[in-house]
């Protein structure tokens, strides 16, 4: 694995610094491939890079787009990660609807819904059990309790190893998201996080003793793939 930490003198620095290294991965994937793969992050951070994304002169046909985690409400709900996308960017550009690979929130049990994604995943990239889908790239966000897409601290997600997508759970509300095996797969992790109240959790989670179960972020490394950390100097002064 190779990681990389670098610290952007603030949040519109780091803004820029996500986009140009999107648009590296998206260009070298094309040259090799006819297809990019990428998950997106919920939460507030990315939105500015996802309303980027949308005036980037990009061939929209080859690239598909997923979600690394989603709260258990209607597409068009405020709390929506769809939602937020779509507005952001996904709306403003010429993108196919079947390149759109939003998780379902129709069922009335939250695990049939992952269970659906898990196999629209292992469907779409061809991968059957036990092995995992590789995305080109994941987009996460980290929350200032150290959580990640919705593996939050101390919760049964954290452990599950054996499935793509699981059921996560935060203030009794549940949420989809991709498992800990699953993002590990990921040819390219990117995280973007910005502001003062993220620096205890980075703390933790950058330092070379720590319990992942208090602090899931620490889980993420994928192997054979390369894993960033955007910082912006709120977040990140003290790490570089
Ligand atoms: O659905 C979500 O909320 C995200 O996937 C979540 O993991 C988010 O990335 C972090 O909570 C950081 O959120 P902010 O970017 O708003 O700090």
């Amino acid at each position: 694995m190779q990681k990389l930490v670098e610290v952007l003198a603030d949040k519109q620095a780091l803004i820029a610094k996500s986009l140009a290294l999107v648009l590296e991965k998206i260009t070298t994937s094309l040259d090799q491939q006819d297809y990019f793969t990428i998950a997106l992050s919920g939460g507030s951070t990315p939105k500015p890079l996802y309303e980027a994304l949308s005036s980037q002169p990009l061939d929209w046909s080859k690239i598909h787009v997923f979600w690394g985690d989603e709260r258990y409400v209607s597409p068009d709900h405020p709390d929506s990660n769809q939602r937020m996308a779509r507005l952001a960017w996904l709306d403003r550009i010429p993108i196919p609807a079947a390149n759109i690979h939003p998780m379902p929130t129709d069922e009335p049990d939250p695990h049939l819904a992952a269970q659906k994604y898990d196999d629209h995943l292992r469907q779409w990239f061809g991968v059957n059990s036990p092995d995992f889908p590789v995305f080109d790239l994941i987009l996460l966000g980290m929350g200032d309790d150290g959580h990640t897409a919705s593996l939050f601290p101390h919760t049964a997600a954290l452990t599950v190893s054996d499935r793509c997508i699981t059921v996560g759970e935060k203030d009794g509300n549940p949420r989809l998201t991709f498992t800990v095996p699953l993002i590990n797969q990921a040819r390219c992790v990117i995280f973007i996080a910005a502001g003062e109240s993220k620096r205890p959790a980075l703390h933790q989670i950058f330092s070379a003793y720590g319990d992942s179960f208090s602090y899931p972020s620490r889980l993420i490394h994928p192997p054979a793939g390369e894993l960033y950390w955007l910082l912006d100097a709120a977040a990140g002064s003290s790490f570089v």
